[in-house]
């Protein structure tokens, strides 16, 4: 399946409702095999970008291509793409593996076949003892796997995710998590995965795409939008990050990446706000030259060695390779 997966491709994509501009003419190649995730707050486009690849929404303006060729207008089915939604949407009154096998029974494949190909894919997601449950008879984790089976059934060059993660409790989402991954390299097609969760994209995607207001903020490897955002919104929302604004402009600076001296030293003095203790690290706000908050995340072990309590002043330091400045 790996071999030649093509490249989609998204060029001046626009949707609008009305009169609101849901996904502002956006471009963007996504990796052939890769694991992308649409990253970003609630009503910034993702959804609706996600339902334009699939077909499920009509472009407004621009083009959808895969492998060079113009899917814009194509009906579901017939893009090369499929989706997996995020209420799972499986049919009650079939059994699991008829839902598997329910879209090539809409293509008019024989039975006997059709059922041969939803067992193999109900093998790929480990369900094929459950093959003769009704959906509700499976736990939450079971029924998302039913999804992708039913999903990946048609052989797609793209399988789109939309908030797959979300409805399940946090010990399973890490688990399907790391599944989710794990099948995606084995299949080695592009997934293409819709989350407002930092931390889900960071542990998933090869490639990030973060959106806000209708646009496509940054993009880059998970490493590369983690240490180097380039937007004072990329910088926060990705999370431990301060913003700070310095005489020559306002940069981005990982928490971990400021470290806490005496007052006389380091690049600025400060106050300190409060002290959290997290585990492995103690997070420390500080108030710095024009009324900004920063906050230092310092190793447990070396917090513990000089303990630092609200009000004491403070000197900040930190290496100004780790400063990004931010465009905007
Ligand atoms: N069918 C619709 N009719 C009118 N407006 C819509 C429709 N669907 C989405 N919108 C609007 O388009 C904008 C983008 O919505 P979209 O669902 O794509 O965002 P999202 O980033 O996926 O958000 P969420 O994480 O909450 O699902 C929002 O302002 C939303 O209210």
């Amino acid at each position: 399946m790996t071999a030649q997966i093509k490249e989609l491709e998204l060029v001046s994509v626009t949707k609008r409702y009305g009169a609101t501009v849901a996904v502002d003419a956006i471009s963007h190649k996504f990796r052939p095999g890769g694991y992308a995730c649409l990253l970003g707050p609630s009503g910034c486009g993702k959804s609706s970008t996600l339902r334009m690849i699939a077909g499920h929404e009509i472009v407004s303006d621009g083009t959808i291509l895969l492998g060079g060729a113009d899917i814009s207008e194509l009906p579901p089915a017939k893009r090369g793409t499929a989706m997996m939604f995020q209420n799972y949407a499986l049919f009650p009154h079939l059994s699991v593996a008829e839902n598997v096998a329910f879209s090539l029974k809409m293509r008019g494949v024989d039975k006997r076949e059709r059922l041969a190909k939803a067992g193999e894919m109900l093998e790929l997601v480990d369900l094929s003892v459950l093959s003769d449950r009704l959906p509700d008879q499976l736990s939450g984790g079971q029924q998302q796997r039913v999804a992708l089976a039913r999903a990946l059934i048609t052989r797609p060059q793209v399988l789109l995710l939309d908030e797959p993660l979300s409805a399940l409790d946090p010990f399973l989402r890490i688990r399907m998590r790391g599944e989710l991954r794990k099948l995606q390299r084995e299949l080695g097609i592009s997934f293409i995965h819709v989350t407002h969760g930092q931390d889900e994209a960071l542990a998933l995607a090869d490639e990030i795409v973060v959106m806000n207001d209708a646009v496509i903020e940054q993009a880059g490897t998970a490493r590369e939008v983690f240490n180097a955002p380039t937007t004072a919104f990329v910088a926060q929302f990705i999370g431990g990050h301060n913003v700070i604004a310095l005489p020559d402009g306002h940069f981005a600076i990982r928490s971990d990446a400021i470290g806490i001296a005496a007052p006389d030293a380091g690049a600025m003095q400060g106050n300190i706000l409060g002290v959290e203790y997290q585990g492995a690290h103690v997070s420390v706000s500080a108030m710095i030259a024009g009324d900004q908050e920063v906050s230092a995340l310092v190793p447990e072990g070396d917090f513990f060695d000089n303990p630092l309590n609200p009000g004491d002043q403070v000197g900040l330091i930190w290496d100004p390779a780790n400063l990004h400045k931010l465009t905007a």
